[in-house]
């Protein structure tokens, strides 16, 4: 994509530059010049089901955008990218969900995003802890002061409702996009891409106290960057690494500061969410 991650590129049809889509309407994405960003075509193909039929007020479009990109290859002229053979290097999606609203008049749609991004798998091997947490009698949870911390990080920011122009065309194929790009708004396609960095940099920079203190910051920053967010959600379930207790072997290795060898384990596990609102 134009927005810099790896995702098929091209704007045309043809052998080499085919783009895969498991869709409702399939004569829409050959219609859609949107159709590589997401949010905008979710936008434009809401907009067209409003304004096409008259018994629907509400359109609610979802959209994931795998990763997939060209498999690297050596050629005569050194390594290249192949033209027409990709790979899918891990779960990773980028989600974009859409409502327009056209209950108050085909001439007046209002639309709700949600984007954000799914399934992104991440570990770190120290600057983790959880200290301090409040305990009662029922609590058995022992603090740690250094420890892996993993997750698989799901997404997701809530934009302020948009209105959407009324296409005028006979067809009602008509979108059209702002042609001055608010910065922060949900025509700005640095959004998706600023806010996965910021995501990541967050967990890899942050020298974390809990998983709800990491996500907290990970969430001020997205608001605070982006004036047209209004809530931005996350939820990070807890995959634990637990020390292999190596004592039977006379080697240390449960003590935080020298544990090298761990097992992850599936269960049990916390889910931490939460959502963070601009005031
Ligand atoms: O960062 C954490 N937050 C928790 O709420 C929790 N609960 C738990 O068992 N481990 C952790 N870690």
């Amino acid at each position: 994509m134009s927005d810099g991650t790896s995702f098929p590129s091209s704007a045309r049809y043809g052998k080499d530059k085919v783009r895969v889509f498991r869709v409702v309407r399939e004569d829409i994405v050959k219609l859609s010049p949107h159709v590589l960003i997401p949010e905008r075509f979710a936008l434009h193909l809401g907009t067209h089901l409003v304004s096409e039929y008259p018994h629907i007020h509400k359109a609610f479009v979802a959209v994931e955008l795998l990763p997939w990109s060209r498999i690297p290859v050596s050629g005569d002229q050194g390594p290249r990218e192949h033209p027409h053979a990709f790979i899918r290097d891990g779960d990773e999606k980028r989600i974009v969900k859409v409502e327009v609203d056209a209950s108050k008049g085909k001439d007046k749609l209002i639309a709700s995003v949600t984007a954000g991004l799914s399934d992104l798998l991440v570990l770190k091997t120290t600057e983790s802890a959880l200290m301090g947490f409040v305990r009662d009698k029922y609590t058995t949870l022992k603090e740690i002061d250094d420890r892996i911390l993993s997750t698989s990080i799901d997404l997701s920011y809530k934009f302020s409702p948009v209105e959407i122009p009324k296409p005028t065309d006979a067809d009602v194929e008509q979108f059209a996009v702002p042609v001055e790009i608010t910065p922060g708004s949900v025509w700005d396609t640095s959004v998706a891409i600023n806010a996965r960095k910021m995501t990541l940099d967050t967990f890899a920079s942050d020298n974390s106290a809990s998983i709800q203190a990491t996500l907290y910051r990970m969430a001020r920053l997205i608001i605070a960057q982006n004036a047209h967010v209004q809530t931005v959600s996350y939820a990070l379930p807890n995959k634990h690494y637990i020390p292999v207790d190596m004592g039977y072997l006379g080697v240390e290795n449960l003590v935080s500061a020298q544990a090298e060898v761990f097992m992850p384990i599936a269960a049990p596990s916390g889910l931490i969410t939460a959502t963070v609102s601009r005031k």
